[in-house]
């Protein structure tokens, strides 16, 4: 796995590498040349324009620009001021230098100028702002930023594509577009989630020094990101000696007259995820509609109330029937009631594996009056718990509903207050979005994430009944269960990507994504099985 880092702790691993002799000035030497070696990896390269900022990354810039010039590379840096007016003792320091060797350079040139050069350049290296840069990108970054993406030149961003916040994934209405990113010394969670899966392009961390990683796991990682390597101790040995039962028992648990479809969703996904036998439970006249729609599934219709919810006789029902499950899934599609929540409530009581999602979080959230994090008696179980929300039913669920998390690691914050609710307790939560964290008290588990064609109504359904059909077939510790979420959500993601090739990227349905399940597992399966000899991105 690899580390993430806040940009903040950023810092912590700069200054211990300064106590080891590794100067900052050392360092911006370093990066520099980290992003002119991707430069001279491009192919057929011959002339390279530098957009360098006045602070740090623009030192980056100007040390990148100095050694391309030392290639031969035919290099221009286009910079606000000249080298003698930068502030930043270290980025004047580097520029001047570049300067004497020869490297030419624009000084504020007007936008014409910029576009002009753009025309004969091959690619384009953007050190104009990195982790120093907040609010939205002043002038003439605004303009050369506007002028960079306009331009058909590759892209190489240092540290973080300039307009994008490396911490939150968030860009202003300004922010590089890049084909490759050169992030230094580790990833900062910002390149990977939101808008940063857009800017950056292919991300190489460039680690500058051999002390950095010992530095970065010292500075204690925010998260990790998964390779497919990692999910080697969760994957279940293959075996013909099973029968559909000891395949892993799902039960899942939801809908109602309003929302008849999204326990279906979640069933058929779980059926397509290895489950050897799947159950529905739902509220009675909702039963006869989907037993029709699918016959490899029972379905159960319990006690209901009149408007087609469950009502308060269901819970002890559902809880017998989960007790001989491997594992339980409720919530998709079954509506905030009080017979709803009193499900909900029975089945966290009972020591059954458990997955919770959709309606059954905001069950959840209105059992706790939006602040489960206050609730340790509820949570401390010896069973797993897995809560699957999205970032408004994460609001919901820790006293957010009126601004929701809006970045990767404010969602990875709000997961962390339930996890830790009763001190540690056998809970991941699965903070899902464009970019998802599994988050248990351990760790915080980055998969890779699927296509923009997973953002369609019931896929949140369909990952439900495949977390649930994972649970229900592993034997994995609970320490494992953030790893194995986790590898639930790549075949859920890589599922997306069969079926966005099959359908279009605009194209995708729930049912897609459950159709290409099974394919989508035997492939990851097989690339983690044998790496080297598959390629899939
Ligand atoms: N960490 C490491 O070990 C290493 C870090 N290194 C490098 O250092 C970089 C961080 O350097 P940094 O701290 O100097 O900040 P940086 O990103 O250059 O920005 C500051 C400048 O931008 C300006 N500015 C800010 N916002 C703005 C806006 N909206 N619009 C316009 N301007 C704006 C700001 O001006 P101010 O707002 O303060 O007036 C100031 O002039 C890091 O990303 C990496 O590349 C490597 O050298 C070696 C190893
Ligand atoms: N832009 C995106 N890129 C990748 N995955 C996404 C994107 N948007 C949503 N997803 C994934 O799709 C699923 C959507 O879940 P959810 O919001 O609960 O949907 P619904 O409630 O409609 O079923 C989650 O697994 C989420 O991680
Ligand atoms: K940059």
């Amino acid at each position: 796995m690899q580390p993430v880092l806040n940009v903040e702790d950023v810092k912590r691993v700069e200054s211990g590498l300064t106590e080891v002799g590794v100067s900052i000035s050392e360092l911006m030497h370093r990066a520099g040349t980290a992003a002119a070696n991707e430069v001279m990896r491009t192919d057929d390269v011959s002339s390279v324009t530098v957009f360098c900022g006045l602070g740090n990354n623009g030192g980056d810039g100007w040390v990148a620009a100095e050694s391309l010039r030392k290639r031969d590379i035919d290099v221009t840096v286009v910079t606000p001021v000249a080298p003698d007016d930068i502030q930043g003792d270290l980025a004047r320091v580097v520029a001047k230098s570049a300067q004497s060797a020869g490297v030419k350079m624009l000084v504020a040139p007007p936008k014409g100028r910029v576009e002009e050069l753009l025309l004969s350049t091959d690619v384009v290296v953007d050190a104009m702002l990195g982790t120093g840069f907040h609010g939205d990108p002043r002038a003439p970054f605004d303009i050369w930023i506007e002028c960079i993406n306009a331009s058909g030149a590759t892209v190489i961003a240092v540290d973080v594509p300039s307009g994008l916040s490396a911490q939150t994934g968030l860009a202003s209405s300004r922010c590089v577009i890049a084909d490759m990113t050169v992030t230094m010394l580790v990833l900062k969670p910002g390149l990977l989630a939101d808008m940063g899966r857009d800017a950056c392009g292919t991300i190489v961390v460039a680690p500058l020094a051999e002390q950095t990683e010992r530095l970065v796991l010292e500075a204690d990682p925010v998260a990790w990101r998964a390779d497919l390597e990692d999910y080697v101790d969760v994957l279940a040995p293959p075996s013909n000696a099973v029968d559909k039962f000891t395949r892993g028992s799902v039960l899942v648990v939801g809908g109602s007259l309003r929302f008849p479809g999204a326990p279906l969703l979640a069933a058929q996904a779980a059926a397509r995820s290895g489950a050897g036998y799947v159950t529905l439970a739902v509220p009675e006249p909702v039963a006869p509609i989907l037993q029709s729609q699918m016959p490899e599934i029972p379905v159960m219709g319990l006690p209901s109330d009149p408007d087609g919810t469950f009502s308060a006789e269901a819970a002890d029902i559902v809880a017998e029937l989960a007790l001989k499950r491997t594992a339980t899934l409720v919530g998709p599609g079954m509506r905030v009631s009080g017979g709803t929540v009193g499900v909900v409530s029975k089945l966290i009581s009972s020591e059954v594996p458990l997955v919770i999602d959709a309606d059954g979080l905001n069950c959840l959230a209105r059992l706790t009056s939006n602040k489960l994090d206050d609730f340790p008696e509820l949570l401390r179980r010896n069973e797993p718990l897995i809560l699957t929300p999205h970032r408004r039913e994460l609001g919901r669920l820790v006293g957010q509903q009126e601004v929701p998390p809006a970045s990767l690691t404010a969602a990875m914050e709000a997961a962390r207050r339930i996890v830790w609710t009763d001190g540690g307790s056998e809970i991941t939560v699965v903070a899902k979005g464009s970019a998802t964290a599994c988050v248990s008290v351990d760790a915080a588990v980055l998969p890779k994430p699927g296509p923009a064609a997973l953002a369609t109504a019931g896929s949140g359904d369909v990952l439900g009944g495949v977390v649930a059909a994972f649970l229900a077939r592993s034997n994995v510790g609970n320490d494992d269960l953030p790893v194995l979420s986790a590898l639930a959500c790549e075949v859920h993601g890589y599922a997306g990507s069969i079926a966005a090739e099959r359908f279009g990227s605009h194209g995708v349905m729930a049912r897609d994504i459950i159709d290409a399940l099974g394919l989508a597992e035997d492939a990851l399966e097989e690339q983690i099985a044998f790496p080297e000899s598959t390629d899939m991105d």
